[in-house]
């Protein structure tokens, strides 16, 4: 055997010997790959080798993965990926201390600072010892400076062997921090329908239920009312209702109503959206404004009743009876909304995927808006909002005047308060007007007296011409 062997490896050390071997082995893999096309049917011969090349991914380094993480689900349906904005909010806390280009600055009427993921360069995040790479991606015009028409989206690359790991525990991981940091933040914010997208902010609204000058029985029925309605989503499941509950507030203007949907947010910490009609131009924008609307917020639509389509609508106006020219363009926009988008709007509120959502609207007219509107179904409770009566009065004088308790002229204040229909907001403007208490008070009793003379003037003339 030894003598074999010695004798193989001698024949091998020519040039001439290898080449004879090389030759031989090439025909036989020839031989092979014909006997292989032509004895396996196509189809058994794509089985082996897809099995082969999954076998073989494995070990090699850059079988990755790449997930397209965009900022709506698709671009007609204009579904919000929560996704994004979860790594929008997420990346930033895990690469603070490594990444070189992070985005930094502080807003506007906001009270923290802001860090978001910027420019090309990969974010590399660790969990569990697996490395998850993440980059921002920008499409858009660059010559629009205000980046309304941009659009983003992340792209998450990973190796192939972690493709479990990723879908069933990483993803979920950044959705959880980032469920977890906006409870721990606590920030509500308020979303304004912008140029077909909602803009953002703090909401810096201080109201709290503390602060509103209503009376308690009201208070009480309101935070009722919310309290339930947070706790019996096993409730609305089982009776087949969406989880969501709309309120009508009504009452003449300075009466509190934006301070208590401000109020409601801060105690719920619910997101506000608030939907001007006015930037609405057609049903189909109102829609998309619906969808983009996130969990857990209170969706706001304000003045009801001043909305000129609705009225234009109400009192049987048709788009072809204005003739006139320089209309014509402001029709074009405006006359696609339509009560009908309104109510459909209302009713998708309620019937879309959305949870957790109070829809609000306002109004200083009840009697003006369409019946349809506030049919049983489309609103659940309905809140009066009126002038300053009874003891609401102590709770402004608390918050402007900072008095706890009784004071001398409150006796009198109520009384004419009784006889008198004083907003609110008009009183808190009176007790802005002096620092000193005493002052404050003496100077809104005046003010009280002679609003008290000139309604009985009024009166008087109003009898004498009778
Ligand atoms: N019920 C109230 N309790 C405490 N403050 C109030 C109340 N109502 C009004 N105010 C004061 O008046 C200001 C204006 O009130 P607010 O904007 O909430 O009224 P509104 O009913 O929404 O008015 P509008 O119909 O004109 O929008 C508030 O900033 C607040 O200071």
């Amino acid at each position: 055997m030894g003598f074999y062997t010695q004798n193989l490896f001698s024949s091998f050390t020519s040039a001439s010997s290898w080449f004879e071997v090389y030759a031989a082995f090439s025909t036989f893999t020839m031989l092979l790959r014909t006997a292989f096309i032509q004895l396996i049917p196509q189809q058994f011969r794509s089985f082996i080798v897809s099995k082969l090349e999954s076998f073989f991914s494995k070990y090699q380094a850059n079988s990755e993965i790449r997930l397209k993480i965009n900022k709506f689900w698709d671009k007609n349906s204009g579904d919000r990926n929560e996704l994004f904005d979860a790594a929008q909010e997420y990346l930033p806390t895990r690469i603070i201390h490594t990444y070189k280009s992070l985005k930094v600055g502080k807003l506007q009427g906001e009270k923290h600072i802001e860090l978001a993921v910027y420019g090309s360069e990969d974010v590399v995040d660790e969990f569990e010892g697996t490395k998850f790479t993440w980059k921002l991606d920008e499409e858009g015009s660059k010559q629009d400076s205000n980046n309304h028409n941009k659009k983003y989206s992340f792209e998450l690359t990973f190796n192939e062997k972690h493709r479990e790991k990723a879908l069933d525990l990483y993803i979920p991981h950044v959705i959880k921090t980032y469920e977890v940091m906006k409870a721990e933040r606590r920030i509500v914010r308020i979303y304004s329908w912008l140029d077909d997208d909602w803009n953002d902010s703090e909401l810096s609204h201080p109201a709290t239920f503390d602060s509103l000058a209503l009376s308690p029985e009201l208070k009480k029925d309101i935070i009722d009312d919310l309290e339930r309605f947070l706790r019996r989503k096993e409730h609305y499941k089982k009776v087949g209702k969406p989880w969501k509950r709309g309120y009508l507030l009504y009452g003449p203007p300075g009466t509190g109503k934006s301070s208590l949907i401000a109020a409601m947010a801060n105690y719920l910490k619910f997101d506000v959206y608030d939907l001007e009609l006015t930037s609405v131009y057609s049903n189909s924008d109102l829609m998309q404004s619906m969808k983009e609307a996130s969990n857990r917020s209170i969706v706001v639509i304000e003045d009801i009743d001043c909305n000129e389509e609705l009225h234009a609508r109400s009192i049987g106006l048709s788009d072809d009876q204005d003739s006139d020219a320089d209309n014509e363009a402001a029709k074009v926009k405006t006359s696609r909304f339509s009560l009908s988008g309104l109510l459909n709007y209302m009713d998708g509120l309620w019937s879309s995927g959305g949870e957790e959502r109070i829809i609000i609207f306002t109004t200083n007219h009840k009697e003006k808006i369409d019946p349809a509107l506030l049919r049983p179904g489309r609103m659940d409770m309905y809140i009066h909002l009126s002038y300053l009566k009874g003891k609401a009065f102590r709770v402004l004088a608390s918050n402007y005047l900072d008095i706890e308790g009784d004071h001398p002229l409150f006796e009198e204040i109520d009384e004419l308060l009784e006889k008198l229909q004083v907003t609110p907001a008009v009183v808190a403007e009176q007790l802005m007007r002096n620092e000193d208490p005493d002052d404050a008070l003496e100077a809104l009793v005046t003010f009280l007296k002679e609003m008290d003379k000139d309604s009985n003037c009024d009166l008087e003339l109003r009898g004498t011409s009778e």
